[in-house]
C-alpha cells in the first residue's frame, strides 16, 4: 500500500528503503541433514528465503511542522499525530524459559531552558546531530520467566501494560484505556505457536510469530553491533570482552546451542546461510543426564558439574600412555582420549559412578563435540570468528572453557570462540527488531548505555518471581532479605575464576559447593538508548580510547577500591538521606540503597565483569547511579551552595590579587589556584576529614600556601611557553577552550572561573562544562550559569563574556530586527557533559559538548575523577592539560610514585 510515509527519505522514515530490504531478503539454506539447533530447530529448514511478516505501521504526517529554525540542515520535524510507540515487546518462547525484551518510554526530563536554547543557536544545532526520527530515548529491558510459570509471565507483561496497543497508533505509555482489538505482540519460539491462543485469551494480543533463525542472526548482529562489552572469549577460566571492530564483523559462524545445535553463516544483515547443525546439543546433555543421574532439571544436572571429577568416568590420554603426554601430537596427559571410556575397562554399574562425574563427562563431551564440528565449518568456509550463544551455555565456565579448547587446539589457535554476555536474548531481541518502526537497527555503541538496576528478581535475567516494578517493592524486597537474616547477593552467577584447569580438562581446582546463581542467569543490565549521545570529536583515535586507568582485573586493585567505596557508604548515606529532609521516608530508601550498592560490590567482587569489562570509573558511576535509583537526586546539595557561596564572598580579592600581578606570575598563580582548589573533593576520605579542621576559606589558603613546584607532574612550563611564548614571540591565543569543570565552590568559583577569565582575556572563547546529572559535589551544567553570574557581578571580564554568551540573558538588548545585540567580547559558554559521573567516558558525551567541541583547540580537564581516574593516558587532537590534585595514597603511589595531595600538570600539545 503506498502511503505518504514511502515519500520520505529513509531516515526520516526509519525504516529500510525498498532496495535494502530486497537485498536484505534472507538466504536460507539447507544444506546438511541432521537436527538443527535451538527450541524449535528440530524441524528441517526450507530452502526458501523467508520474509518477515510484513506488519508495518506506518507514520501519522498529519499536521507535520518543521521545529524551530528552517534553514538548519536537518531540522527537527515535529509529528503531532504521530504516536511515540515504538513497538516494545517481543518475546522468545522456547520449552524451558521465556525470553522478553521491551521497551520503555524515557520521559525527556531535560529542561530546554534559555542557556540550552542560546547554546544551541551558538553552537549552530539543534538537536545535534541527532536524527530527527526513528530513535527515541528509552530503555531496553531483558526479563526472562521459566516457561512452566506462563502465568507469571503474562501476569508481568498485564502489570506492565506491555501489550496494550501493540501495532496500533494510540500512545501507549500511559494508556489507561481499553486493550486494542488487533493488538499484536511479535514472538519467536516454538511457544509461540503453542501459546498463542492463551495470550489471546488472557491479554486479547495475537502473537506475530517470527522466524527463529532470522530472529538469533538479528539478534546477534544487533548487539555485536552496538554493545561494547558483549563478545567475550573465556579461556581456562578467564574472561575477556573483545572490542570488535564494526566494518571487519562479518562473516562469522553463529553457533547456536539450543536442544539442537544450529551452525549459521552470517554475512551481513539479514544476510545468513544455516551451513550445519548437530543433533548432539543441550537436549542430548539433559536427555542422557537425566537418564544417567536422576536429576530433575537442567539447572541441577548442571549444578552437579561442579563437584565433578571427569577423570573416574573418562580414558585419558594418560590412561593410555601410563600418565605421560603424548606430546608428539600435542597431547597432554589429562587431554579425554575417549569419553566415558574408562567406564569399559572397569567392571563397576551406573550406580557405582558419582553423578556429579557422570555430569561432568557428559558436558565436556557435548561441549567438546559442538566445539569441533563447529571449528570444522568455520575452516569450511574461512571463518575465524565463531561466536556460541543458546540456552545450553548459561555463562557456564566449563561449558564455555571446553569449546574454547576445542575451538583453539583444532585450529591451533587461528580461530576464535566467542560467547555473548545476552546470548539468552539473541531470539527475543531479534524479534523486537522485526517491528520495522523502531530505528534501533542505526543505534551505535556511544548511544547505549548500559545499567544495573537492583530490580531484585530480573537483575541479571534471574528467574525469581516478577520483576519488582515500583520503588516500594524494591525496598520491601531488600528489607524482607534483612528480616530473614539473608544476605542480599546481587543476584547473578559465575562459577569463581579458574574453576576448570588448564586446557579446560583437568579436575576443577575450586570445588564450591554450588555453581553459585541459578546457572541460567545472564549479566544483563538495562539498555538506556540515548541518541543524542556522540564520541567526542576531538579524541586523537576513539578506536584505541581506554578511559581507566586503573585496570580492576588486577584482584588486589578491586579490592582496595572495594573497600573504599564500601567504608564511604554510612557517611554517603547520612548526606543522602539528610539532602532529603531526614524523614522516615528518606532513611528507609538510604538504607535500601546501601544494601544494593553492597550487593552490587559483592557481585562484583564475585565476578568482576559480571557486568561488562569493570573499570573505576564503572564503579564511582555504578554508585551514582544506585543514588538516583532510591530518588537521591543531588545528596550534597547544600554543601555544595554553602561552598558556593563562600567562595564567591571571597572572589573579588583573590581578582584583585590576581590583576596586580604580570603575566607569567599570574598565570603560574592561576593553575596553582586550580590544582589547590581541587581539595574540595566530598569524594576522598582524606579530604573530608580535613574539612573538620578548619573553614573552607582556610583549608582553601592553606592549600593554596602549600603549592610548591615542581609538582609531581609539572608540564606548567611547555604550557606557560604555549600561552605567552617565550622572548619576543608572541603566541596565536586559542581560538576556544573547553573547561571540563569538577568540583563545586572554592574549585570551580577559586580556581576555573579565575582561569577561564585569563583566557577570555586573552580572546579565547571558554565553554565551561559540567555534568548533566549531579554526582557527589561535581557542579552541574544547570548550577554553573547561576555561578557565573554571581561571579559576574565582581568582574567585567567575565560578566562581557557571559553577556556574549547567551548566560546573562536579561542583559541583552532587544534590537529593532529582534536579535540580540551582543558585545564584542568573546562569548562564554556553559555546555552539559551528558553525564552523572565523577569520571567521564569521552566516547559518550552529549551532542552539546561534541558541537561545542568542533571549534575547540585546547581541552582543559580538571579533578581526580576526569583527569586522573579517566582520561589520564587520553590522546587528543589538540593540546590539552590535566590539572588534579591526587588525594588519595595509594593512587598517588601507584599512577606517578607519588603521595597524598601531590599535584598533576600534565601538558600535551597537538601533534
Ligand atoms: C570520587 C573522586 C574521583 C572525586 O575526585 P575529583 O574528581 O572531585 O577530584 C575521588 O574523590 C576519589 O577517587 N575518591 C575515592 C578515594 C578516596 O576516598 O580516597
Ligand atoms: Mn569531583
Amino acid at each position: 500500500m503506498a502511503s505518504p510515509v514511502d515519500n520520505l527519505h529513509p531516515e526520516i522514515r526509519g525504516i529500510k528503503g525498498d532496495g535494502q530490504q530486497a537485498e536484505d531478503k534472507n538466504q536460507h539454506v539447507e544444506k546438511e541433514g541432521g537436527l538443527s539447533g535451538g527450541e524449535r530447530d528440530m524441524a528441517p529448514v526450507t530452502g526458501n528465503s523467508i520474509h518477515r511478516s510484513g506488519s508495518r505501521p506506518l507514520l501519522d504526517l498529519s499536521k507535520a511542522a518543521i521545529q524551530g529554525n528552517f534553514e538548519e540542515r536537518d531540522p527537527t520535524i515535529l509529528l503531532p499525530n504521530q504516536s511515540d510507540d515504538i513497538s516494545h515487546l517481543a518475546l522468545d518462547i522456547g520449552g524451558s524459559l521465556i525470553k522478553l525484551v521491551y521497551f520503555s518510554r524515557h520521559e525527556d526530563q531535560s529542561v530546554d531552558d534559555k542557556r540550552k536554547r542560546s547554546m544551541r543557536q551558538r553552537l549552530g544545532f539543534s538537536n545535534g546531530n541527532r536524527r530527527s526520527y526513528p530513535v527515541l530515548g528509552g530503555r531496553l529491558h531483558f526479563v526472562k520467566f521459566e516457561t512452566c510459570k506462563i502465568n507469571e509471565c503474562l501476569d508481568f507483561i498485564h502489570s506492565k501494560q506491555l501489550h496494550r496497543g501493540a501495532s496500533n497508533n494510540l500512545p501507549r505509555w500511559h494508556s489507561d484505556g481499553p486493550t486494542n482489538e488487533n493488538a499484536i505482540i511479535k514472538a519467536t519460539g516454538g511457544g509461540a505457536y503453542k501459546f498463542a491462543d492463551l495470550f489471546k485469551e488472557r491479554l486479547g494480543v495475537s502473537l506475530d510469530k517470527e522466524d527463529e533463525m532470522d530472529c538469533l542472526v538479528a539478534g546477534a548482529n544487533f548487539l555485536l553491533k552496538a554493545i561494547r562489552h558483549e563478545a567475550f572469549t573465556h579461556m581456562e577460566g578467564k574472561k575477556e570482552f573483545v572490542q570488535l571492530d564494526h566494518n571487519e564483523l562479518f562473516p562469522y559462524l553463529l553457533v547456536n546451542i539450543g536442544s539442537g545445535v544450529s551452525m549459521i553463516k552470517v554475512d551481513g544483515d539479514g544476510k545468513f546461510q544455516r551451513v550445519s547443525g548437530t543433533n548432539v546439543g543441550g537436549g542430548t546433555y539433559w536427555g542422557l543426564g537425566r537418564l544417567l543421574t536422576k536429576c530433575n532439571s537442567f539447572d541441577e544436572l548442571l549444578e552437579l558439574t561442579q563437584k565433578g571429577d571427569n577423570s573416574t568416568i573418562d580414558m585419558l590420554v594418560g590412561d593410555i600412555y601410563g600418565g605421560m603426554d603424548y606430546s608428539k601430537i600435542g597431547l597432554s596427559a589429562s587431554t579425554i582420549a575417549s569419553s566415558f571410556g574408562k567406564t569399559i575397562s572397569e567392571s563397576k554399574e551406573l550406580e557405582d559412578y558419582r553423578p556429579e562425574d557422570i555430569s561432568l563427562s557428559l558436558l565436556r563431551m557435548i561441549s567438546y563435540n559442538i566445539g569441533q564440528i563447529s571449528y570444522l565449518n568455520a575452516l569450511r568456509f574461512g571463518l575465524k570468528r565463531i561466536f556460541f550463544g543458546g540456552f545450553f551455555i548459561r555463562g557456564h565456565a566449563y561449558t564455555m572453557d571446553t569449546i574454547s579448547f576445542a575451538v583453539h587446539f583444532w585450529s591451533k589457535g587461528e580461530a576464535q570462540a566467542m560467547f555473548l554476555r545476552h546470548e539468552g536474548f539473541l531470539g527475543a531481541l531479534g524479534a523486537f527488531m522485526s517491528y520495522e518502526k523502531h530505528g534501533l537497527d542505526y543505534l551505535l555503541a556511544h548511544q547505549l548505555v548500559e545499567r544495573f538496576p537492583m530490580g531484585a528478581p530480573y537483575t541479571g535475567g534471574r528467574v525469581h518471581g516478577p520483576p519488582l516494578g515500583d520503588l516500594n517493592e524494591k525496598i520491601s524486597w531488600m528489607e524482607k532479605f534483612v528480616q530473614k537474616g539473608t544476605e542480599i547477593t546481587a543476584p547473578v552467577p559465575m562459577a569463581p575464576p579458574g574453576t576448570t584447569g588448564l586446557g579446560g580438562f583437568e579436575v576443577p581446582l575450586s570445588k564450591g559447593g554450588t555453581l553459585r546463581s541459578d546457572a541460567s542467569a545472564l549479566n544483563v543490565g538495562v539498555l538506556h538508548l540515548i541518541p543524542n549521545l556522540e564520541v567526542f570529536p576531538l579524541l586523537a583515535d576513539p578506536k584505541i580510547y581506554e578511559p581507566n586507568t586503573i585496570d580492576l582485573s588486577d584482584h588486589r586493585e578491586l579490592e582496595y577500591w572495594f573497600t573504599v567505596l564500601s567504608d564511604h557508604l554510612p557517611d554517603l548515606v547520612d548526606k543522602a538521606v539528610a539532602s532529603e529532609g531526614g524523614t522516615d521516608d528518606a532513611k528507609r530508601r538510604g538504607d535500601a540503597f546501601a544494601r544494593a550498592f553492597s550487593a552490587h560490590l559483592r557481585r562484583l567482587m564475585e565476578e568482576p565483569t559480571a557486568y561488562g569489562k569493570l573499570g573505576l570509573a564503572n564503579l564511582l558511576e555504578l554508585r551514582e547511579e544506585c543514588l538516583r535509583e532510591f530518588q537521591f537526586f543531588d545528596a550534597y546539595r547544600s554543601i555544595k551552595q554553602r561552598e558556593n557561596e563562600a567562595s564567591l564572598g571571597v572572589l573579588p580579592d583573590l581578582l584583585l590579587e590576581l590583576d596586580s600581578m604580570n603575566e607569567e606570575a599570574r598565570l603560574l598563580t592561576l593553575i596553582e589556584g586550580v590544582l589547590a582548589a581541587n581539595i574540595f573533593d566530598w569524594g576522598s576520605r582524606a579530604c573530608v576529614d580535613l574539612y573538620h579542621k578548619g573553614t573552607i576559606i582556610e583549608i582553601y589558603k592553606m592549600s593554596r600556601n602549600k603549592m610548591q613546584r615542581p609538582w609531581r607532574v609539572d608540564d606548567f612550563d611547555a604550557f606557560r611557553e604555549r600561552m605567552l611564548g617565550s622572548g619576543d614571540k608572541k603566541p596565536i591565543p586559542h581560538k576556544r577552550a573547553l573547561l571540563f569543570v569538577d568540583n563545586s565552590g572554592a574549585d570551580v568559583v577559586l580556581g576555573m572561573l579565575p582561569l577561564a577569565r585569563e583566557l577570555l582575556r586573552r580572546g579565547t572563547e571558554v565553554v565551561l562544562i559540567g555534568n548533566s546529572l549531579p554526582a557527589i559535589n561535581d557542579v552541574t551544567a544547570m548550577e554553573l550559569p547561576d555561578i557565573v553570574v554571581e561571579a559576574a557581578k565582581h568582574c567585567d571580564i567575565l560578566r562581557r563574556a557571559a553577556e556574549a554568551g547567551g548566560l546573562i540573558v536579561d542583559a541583552m538588548v532587544n534590537t529593532a530586527d529582534g536579535s540580540k545585540e551582543r558585545s564584542s567580547s568573546v562569548p562564554l559558554m556553559v555546555v552539559e557533559n551528558g553525564c552523572g559521573s565523577p569520571c567521564i567516558d569521552l566516547r559518550q558525551v552529549s551532542s552539546e559538548l561534541a558541537a561545542a567541541a568542533k571549534d575547540a583547540d585546547l581541552v582543559i580537564l580538571e579533578g581526580m575523577g576526569r583527569a586522573l581516574h579517566t582520561n589520564l593516558n587520553a590522546q587528543f587532537k589538540c593540546d590539552a592539560l590535566k590539572l588534579a590534585m591526587v588525594k588519595n595514597q595509594r593512587l598517588a603511589e601507584k599512577l606517578f610514585n607519588g603521595k597524598i595531595y601531590d599535584c598533576v600538570c600534565k601538558y600535551e600539545p597537538s601533534h
